[in-house]
């Protein structure tokens, strides 16, 4: 019996010590959730009250050994053993299902905590997708605002309008998308939440009920253990009493811990409700910002309707723009093309016009002159000089007429002669008025026309300051060659002109190279060998000039040159005849029309009657090759105005030389130098009765049509020149007088033979202004029509 008791004993301890694992179980159960959700206060409590569970248990322990020493512990009989069997039982089994359902609780938990984790990532998600669509709705606001700033630019912006409206609903689309999908997620999400709770809600019933069972149990068992060792043994009552207390404690402390997770998962739920009511009103702020995005569309459509039709008009015109240009072009070519023919046509019309026009002028010019007379004869008296003033032949004797500029009286031996001349200069008149009334021959150069001025007088007349000047008065050598520069660049660049110039001295009838370097050469005159019956002089020096100061380069070599090839200059130049010849060609482009002039420009030897006063030796010969060259002259001038057939140029190598300068349309100005002294009056009677002679010729004998024909006829005609050669006139040829009233009876009586019939010479005045006029207005009515025709 009192094994037996002790066999009960020991089983009732050994359930006693699996209760006591169980509980250590629990209470390690308990530490790891305590670890799991976080220590709290209560926790420590807890932990506090475990080790004095601990301690209690210790306690128990001892008091057993105790009680299984005594003798009486076989108190405990069968029955109670079976009952504490059979109430173990029950407590493993509602302690297993205790565990069950912590463990079911702790499963929830972790998967409530995930799936919190799995909100909160969608909140995350959520927010970045927010911030994302916030953002592209600011930069979709800033285009907007950017694209109503900027310049209608219809191309680029409807462009840009267009991809911007694609991307914008695509973006729409996949957020609403997503949206949807996040929607969803969360529904799904609450759902399970909602059915994890309710879950959690069943476990935590479970498990109240099944606590609230355990204590039940527990209070029966240690009622039991009160009834079967509390009666036995008092000293047991105090650890009993405390495994009360501390079951109290335990299930006060578990309470509060439930209450805790109950709070925490109030809380949960309390932030989860708070993160859906947050994650909507987002979601209905975004839903807002994509309304507007929306309605931002929907007002840019428009605008965008309108970009494009902008878009479409400008496409089609840039396609239509080749051919419009294309078409453009091909009328302005026409159009320019037909432009250019009228304007060629008009330059034609304009060059005939322009062409016709120069011959007018030319023809006009001509006609001028010839009215003026081919030949003319001027006469200048030159001043009296300072140191003459004081001689007794310092009174002149030369008187002029005021009202006729052409009239010179002379009182020579107690007789007025009066000679009527084309001008008469008096002492007074400047190198510029005595230019002036030259000019008009040098513009005939220009036009193609040979010229030949030449002074004539005794020495110390004025012939060549009237012809070279001074160096601050230049004479009519270089007013010439200044007005052919000045003419020929007013006609540029119509006209290109090459003027040459070169100086010849004649003297004792031999020919010098002024230009030259050898000046001891003595120059001929030849035939040019191209048959165009022109005469040249091999070795001339020619120098091509092209400004005033080249001009006097020339001068300055001719002067020198001068002066090496004589010992007196003075002396030489008053016997020798000095010639500037100037050769102006012209070519114009526009016409392919060429002109080619001589200017001679001659300053002849002193004419005084030397021979008379009984010279001899050198200067004999110097006088008869003086005479001669005079006398050629006068026959020359003579033949060519009274239309001889045989015009002898070649009785002097100066009239030789000037032959194609006096012939055919040529022109030809004698300057008569006089002196104003008394003592010269006889040689200035014989020059001006020479000068009368020469222009009454020329004014009997003028015919404007036949005389460029017999011009051209007689100078043509070598074979006469080659007769007349052989029987030169030593003293100047009387030529015949026209005027009886202007050169008065002492001129004919003393001048000898007149050649033509006096009959003829006396009416040649009035036919020669009969003639004049007829020109003129023949020249008035051409000139008019000309004007008629060319006016538009
Ligand atoms: N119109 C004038 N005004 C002022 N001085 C003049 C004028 N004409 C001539 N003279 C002066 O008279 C002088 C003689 O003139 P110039 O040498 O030109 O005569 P010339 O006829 O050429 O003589 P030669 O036949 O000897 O060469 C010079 O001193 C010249 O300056």
């Amino acid at each position: 019996m009192a094994r037996r008791r002790g066999e009960e004993l020991t089983g009732l301890c050994l359930q006693v010590e699996e209760l006591e694992e169980k509980l250590s179980d629990r209470t390690q159960e308990v530490e790891r959730l305590r670890s799991e959700l976080g220590a709290t206060d209560l926790e420590k409590q807890l932990e506090l009250l475990l080790v004095e569970n601990q301690r209690l248990k210790q306690e128990l322990k001892s008091c057993r050994r105790a009680e299984l020493q005594s003798p009486d512990a076989d108190v405990c009989s069968c029955s109670r053993s079976q009952e504490a069997e059979s109430l173990r039982r029950e407590v493993s089994r509602w302690e297993s299902q205790a565990r069950q359902r912590e463990r079911e609780l702790l499963e929830k938990t972790s998967r409530a905590e995930s799936l919190r984790r799995q909100l909160e990532e969608a909140r995350w998600r959520q927010g970045e997708t927010e911030q994302r669509l916030a953002l592209r709705l600011r930069e979709c606001e800033e285009e907007l605002a950017r694209q109503a700033a900027a310049p209608p630019r219809v191309k680029y912006v409807t462009h840009t309008v267009e991809a911007e409206s694609a991307g914008a609903h695509k973006a729409v689309a996949e957020l609403q998308t997503k949206n949807a999908g996040l929607q969803e997620q969360l529904s799904a999400q609450t759902q399970l939440l909602r059915e994890l709770e309710t879950q959690l809600h069943e476990s935590q019933r479970n498990c109240a009920q099944l606590r609230t069972q355990l204590l039940t149990d527990r209070g029966r068992l240690c009622g039991f253990l009160l009834r079967v060792v509390g009666r036995r043994d008092g000293e047991l009552v105090p650890g009993l009493s405390k495994v009360l207390v501390y079951e109290g404690e335990m299930e006060r402390a578990q309470g509060q811990l439930e209450a805790e997770m109950h709070n925490l998962e109030e809380e949960k739920n309390r932030v989860i409700e708070e993160a859906f009511i947050r994650a909507e009103s987002e979601m209905k702020a975004v839903h807002e910002n994509l309304a507007g995005v929306r309605m931002n569309l929907l007002s840019l459509q428009p605008a965008l309707r309108t970009l494009t039709c902008d878009y479409n008009l400008l496409k089609r015109q840039v396609q239509d723009f080749p051919v419009m240009l294309d078409k453009a072009i091909g009328d302005a070519k026409r159009e320019i093309c037909q432009v250019i023919s009228e304007v060629s046509s008009t330059n034609r019309e304009l060059l005939r016009k322009y062409k016709r026009e120069i011959n007018l002028r030319k023809k006009c010019h001509n006609e001028l002159v010839r009215l003026k007379g081919n030949i003319r004869v001027f006469c200048r008296v030159r001043p009296v000089a300072q140191e003459e003033q004081d001689s007794a032949d310092a009174t002149t004797l030369l008187s002029f007429d005021s009202d006729d500029d052409a009239i010179l009286y002379l009182s020579n031996k107690g007789k007025v002669m009066t000679f009527e001349l084309d001008k008469v200069f008096p002492p007074q008149a400047t190198q510029e008025e005595v230019f002036q009334e030259v000019q008009s021959l040098i513009t005939s150069c220009i036009d193609g026309y040979n010229v030949c001025i030449f002074a004539y007088g005794q020495t110390g007349s004025g012939k060549t300051y009237t012809m070279e000047g001074v160096a601050d008065d230049p004479g009519i050598n270089q007013r010439a060659l200044r007005l052919l520069f000045s003419e020929v660049s007013d006609k540029a660049p119509d006209w290109e002109y090459n003027i040459t110039v070169s100086m010849v001295e004649i003297y004792n009838e031999t020919l010098r190279n002024l230009l030259g370097e050898n000046l001891t050469d003595k120059l001929d005159i030849k035939m040019n060998p191209d048959g165009s019956g022109q005469l040249y002089v091999p070795g001339l020096t020619e120098f091509t000039v092209q400004s005033p100061e080249d001009i006097n380069k020339v001068f300055e070599l001719g002067h020198m040159n001068r002066a090496t090839a004589c010992t007196n200059l003075n002396e030489r130049s008053s016997r020798s005849h000095a010639l500037l010849v100037i050769t102006v060609s012209g070519f114009n482009s526009a016409t392919s029309s060429r002109t080619q002039g001589k200017l001679n420009l001659v300053d002849l030897a002193g004419s005084e009657r030397i021979a008379k006063s009984g010279a001899e030796g050198s200067r004999l010969r110097e006088a008869q090759c003086i005479n001669k060259s005079l006398s050629a002259l006068g026959d020359v001038i003579n033949a060519l105005r009274s239309k001889h057939s045989h015009v002898p140029f070649r009785n002097s190598r100066l009239t030789y030389l000037l032959q194609d300068s006096l012939s055919g349309d040529s022109k030809t100005l004698m300057m008569v130098q006089v002196s104003p002294l008394a003592a010269n009056m006889s040689e200035s009677a014989c020059s001006l009765k020479f000068a009368q002679r020469v222009r009454a010729v020329e004014l009997t004998s003028s015919s404007s049509s036949s005389r460029r024909h017999e011009n051209s006829s007689t100078s043509s005609s070598p074979t006469h020149d080659s007769v007349e050669l052989d029987s030169p006139p030593v003293t100047p040829v009387p030529l015949p007088i026209s005027r009886a009233s202007s050169a008065g009876s002492t001129l004919s009586s003393g001048l000898g033979v007149a050649q033509g019939p006096p009959s003829a010479v006396g009416g040649g005045l009035t036919d020669t202004h009969t003639a004049d006029s007829e020109s003129l207005v023949t020249l008035t009515l051409r000139l008019s029509r000309s004007l008629v025709t060319w006016l538009p």
